[in-house]
């Protein structure tokens, strides 16, 4: 069965989640469009062969565009290399791109359908399941500097993304518990069934052809659905409101600090993990969190697999967190939990606290 769900931001679109979905996309490419060129690591070239063979059994001319694996792609020489070969194709505004793959490949088609032509039309194709729960499906795009994480970028929405489960068949099993780190972030910041889904059943939960593996997948991507409907460009708090799409960053600013730190070697669902065992213990000490739900993080992280220790520098890892986008000015801003599904902003902790908050990381 497939379920179809709605991302109803400035451009509304569908991600789908299901298996033998190639059916749908060229629909999701519409009438005008003529050329495609279809963005991929070498590892999933079988899936794009048969997307090409679908596009050109509808008419169109298809164009494939080899990129390096994993975060080595997410550079500015690679968006550089993709741009070339879109303006000697002739690429114009009635063209698509189509990203495959991993999030890292996914955030560079998404980002070079951003920047080509200020914007073509985009159809995302996760096959990892943190592309699916996460990176593919909020329209945020971008590259890594050596500066930090994700730090280029753009919002740019995609006419639909398509999440086939069969392709998880031959992701590798560490993969598929990384991409579980933004499973567990979706449960604590907005659905706890995902928590008590996964917790009942722990040798299910890290089967990619399991039996909640459906379910956890759609409810991941229904609560970044709701987020991302209600604040595309994470403007919210910059508005005066809540922090809307921020809290899709629980974990994250210790975990992209960590990610620059090992100079993007480390799997990001694995530096989420962390990065939610860090903040957990940060609202703990500021008064925030119950004892019961900071001690959850760290029993159904580590139960799956996921490191919940760091031991690295830590003004390393503070000068990383300082370039945090939630950073303002000198004010660094944290996505904390003040209960089970809850969360709100710790803004302006004391590099005491956020000393004390690392050390408890590693007490364990
Ligand atoms: N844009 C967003 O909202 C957002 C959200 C979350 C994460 N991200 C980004 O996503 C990236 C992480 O994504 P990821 O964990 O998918 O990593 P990834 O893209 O590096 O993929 C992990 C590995 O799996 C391989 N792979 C992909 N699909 C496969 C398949 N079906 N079978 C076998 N191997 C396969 C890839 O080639 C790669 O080696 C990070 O760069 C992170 O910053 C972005
Ligand atoms: O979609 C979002 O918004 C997120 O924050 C989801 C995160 O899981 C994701 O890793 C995102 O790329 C982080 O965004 P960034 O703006 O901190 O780079
Ligand atoms: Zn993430």
């Amino acid at each position: 069965m497939t379920s179809r769900i709605r991302v109803d931001a400035a451009a509304p679109y569908d991600v789908l989640v299901g298996r033998d979905l190639l059916g749908e996309l060229p629909g999701l490419l519409g009438d005008s469009t003529r050329r495609v060129s279809i963005i991929l690591p070498a590892v999933v070239k079988p899936l794009a062969m048969s997307i090409a063979s679908v596009l050109a059994d509808h008419g169109l001319e298809v164009h494939t565009l080899s990129v390096a694996d994993a975060e080595d792609a997410k550079t500015a020489k690679v968006a550089a290399l993709c741009w070339s070969q879109l303006g000697e194709l002739g690429f114009t505004r009635s063209d698509a791109i189509i990203g495959v793959g991993g999030g890292a490949t996914t955030d560079l088609a998404g980002f070079v359908a951003a920047t080509w032509l200020r914007g073509v039309r985009l159809v995302q194709i996760p096959t990892t399941l943190l592309g699916m729960v996460d990176a593919a499906v909020g329209g945020k795009t971008g590259i890594n500097i050596p500066e930090g994480k994700n730090l280029v970028g753009a919002f740019h929405e995609p006419a639909g993304v398509l999440c086939d489960l069969s392709t998880l068949a031959t992701l590798p099993a560490d993969e598929y518990v990384a991409g579980l780190g933004e499973v567990v972030k979706c449960g604590f910041i907005a659905d706890p069934v995902i928590l008590d889904l996964i917790e009942s059943d722990l040798a299910a939960a890290v089967l990619p052809d399991g039996p909640l593996t459906a379910e956890l997948v759609e409810r991941s991507v229904r609560v970044k659905a709701t987020v991302v409907s209600d604040d595309l460009t994470e403007s919210s708090a910059l508005r005066g409101g809540g922090p809307g799409r921020e809290v899709l960053n629980y974990g994250h600013t210790l975990a992209h600090a960590i990610e620059r730190v090992e100079q993007f070697r480390w799997r990001h669902g694995r530096a989420v993990a962390v990065g939610m065992v860090f903040v957990a213990e940060l609202a703990r000490l500021a008064g925030r969190l119950d004892d019961g739900t900071a001690d959850r993080h760290r029993m159904v992280l580590s139960a799956l697999g996921l490191p919940t220790t760091y031991d690295g520098d830590f003004d390393a890892l503070l000068a990383g967190m300082r370039v945090d986008k939630k950073t303002r000015g000198d004010l660094l801003r944290f996505i904390v939990l003040d209960g089970l599904a809850k969360p709100a902003l710790l803004e302006g902790p004391s590099d005491e606290l956020l000393r004390a908050a690392y050390f408890r990381l590693n007490a364990d």
